[in-house]
């Protein structure tokens, strides 16, 4: 970034007032009647209700449609471990998407943890305020078993974004990408450069929808992760491959994908001229990628571009995912984000790529026009109908596989936000 556009950054995070997110009242505060059902003593009668059944909670409180976004800072972006306070504009940032596209109100809460347990515990002690824990930006592998516990310990939608956000979004532009290229997901060769919570998401949800394990090379910092290593922890011994490639250099020769969830400026223009014919590349680093769209552009002109960063085309970003798949998980009150949710929502968001784009997104972005094609593989974040589709495919998805516990809202498909209470 130029130093002007450093300088808008700070600028926008601080005026005119600190920070991005505010909090507002959802009842009339004008009169001492209003104080008497808001504070002492009507408030008592809530509580009461609440007491005798936690369910009224849902019925009295803003708990239904609140999600906590937590994070310990182990991970921020690809900026790594600055720790938990450095990470509050990302989650107030998450907050502010959280709000914008799903009409969800998120509390963000950076937890200074001295081990995952002490994290877990914490997060497990307040989870009944929330309607959805999202996890955000926490490094792997602490980050799995974070996760696992938290799900196995709260009954309320628990969901680390940068795995299964990102691997959903991945997996949807990933398939248009292929479709364009004219290639098939179960015979491409896939490179992921990265091996931390997002890449391993990534592959697992890939695996999933048909490509073949044994085609990807995945890499850490020490080069690619085959059988013969001693140093794998489980979760990177599930992508050991049997290969003689041990480096970038020799695992990108002739690869049809890569994908970066690793950091900065690690794929050179001679190893995407070494890729094959439409080469993918989605370069997912933030705040800045793998290769810059500019480089990869000017390397090869047959390439499938796509960054993390809302002003280059192909924005593979998890902000595609989470407002919308916690909307449908708390409209019908899942338990859980199961895999059936997961694929549901790769689906909406692959399909809704292949419609007409509406002109609102092509205002917002100052473009005369956009189609499907190799400038335009994802839906963009500003896509009004993003709530409709993704929010539906997750709550019906979540309702077919048992761990809804309300039926399909019948204000579904929400057509915006000033829709969601019906
Ligand atoms: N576009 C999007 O929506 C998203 C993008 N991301 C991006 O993905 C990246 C990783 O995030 P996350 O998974 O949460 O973080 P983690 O800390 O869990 O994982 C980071 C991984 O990157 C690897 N890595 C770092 N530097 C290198 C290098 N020089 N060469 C090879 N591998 C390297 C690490 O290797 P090792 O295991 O050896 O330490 C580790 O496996 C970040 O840049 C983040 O911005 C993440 C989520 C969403
Ligand atoms: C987008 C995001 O969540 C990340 O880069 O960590
Ligand atoms: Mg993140």
């Amino acid at each position: 970034m130029t130093d002007a556009k450093k300088q808008a950054a700070l600028d926008y995070h601080s005026q005119p007032i600190p920070g991005k997110l505010s909090v507002e009242l959802t009842k009339p505060t004008d009169s001492a009647k209003h104080l008497a059902l808001a504070y002492s003593p009507g408030v008592a009668e809530p509580c009461r209700e609440i007491a005798k059944d936690p369910e009224n909670a849902y019925l009295y409180t803003g708990k239904g449609n609140l999600v906590a976004v937590v994070s310990d800072g182990s991970a921020i972006l690809g900026l790594g471990n600055l720790g938990p306070l450095a990470s509050k504009p990302v989650m107030e940032g998450k907050g502010v998407l959280f709000k914008k596209f799903a009409g969800i109100n998120s509390v963000d809460i950076e937890v200074d943890a001295e081990s995952p347990q002490a994290f877990v515990d914490t997060v497990a002690r307040i989870a009944d305020t929330w309607g959805g824990i999202n996890l955000e930006d926490i490094k792997a592998p602490e980050c799995f078993e974070i996760e696992r516990s938290l799900i196995e310990r709260c009954n309320i939608p628990v969901f680390h974004d940068d795995q299964h956000g990102t691997a959903i979004v991945t997996a949807a532009g990933l398939l248009n990408a292929l479709d364009i290229a004219g290639k098939a997901l179960q015979d491409a060769r896939i490179v992921c450069l990265g091996a931390g919570a997002a890449a391993v998401a990534c592959m697992k949800l890939l695996v999933s929808c048909g490509a073949k394990a044994e085609h990807i090379d995945m890499l850490d910092r020490k080069g690619v992760i085959h059988g013969g290593r001693e140093d794998l922890n489980q979760y990177k011994a599930m992508f050991a491959t049997d290969t003689d490639r041990r480096t970038l250099d020799d695992a990108i020769d002739g690869a049809d994908v890569f994908v970066g969830l690793s950091g900065p400026n690690l794929l050179s223009p001679e190893q995407l001229q070494s890729m094959a014919s439409n080469p993918i590349v989605f370069a997912c680093s933030n705040p800045d990628p793998e290769i810059h769209p500019d480089v990869a552009n000017a390397t090869r002109d047959d390439v499938i571009m796509a960054t993390g960063r809302s002003d280059y085309p192909n924005q593979v970003n998890n902000v595609l995912g989470f407002p919308f798949i916690f909307r449908g998980a708390l409209d019908v009150r899942a338990t859980r984000i199961n895999e059936e949710m997961k694929v549901a929502a790769v689906h909406a968001l692959k399909d809704l790529a292949r419609e007409e784009v509406p002109q609102v997104v092509l205002d917002g972005y100052e473009i005369e026009s956009l189609s499907y094609g190799r400038g335009y593989i994802i839906p963009t974040p500003l896509d009004p109908r993003l709530l409709g589709w993704v929010a539906s495919a997750v709550a019906q998805a979540a309702v077919d596989s048992g761990v809804a516990r309300k039926p399909y809202p019948s204000n579904y498909p929400l057509q915006s936000v000033d829709d969601i209470y019906g």
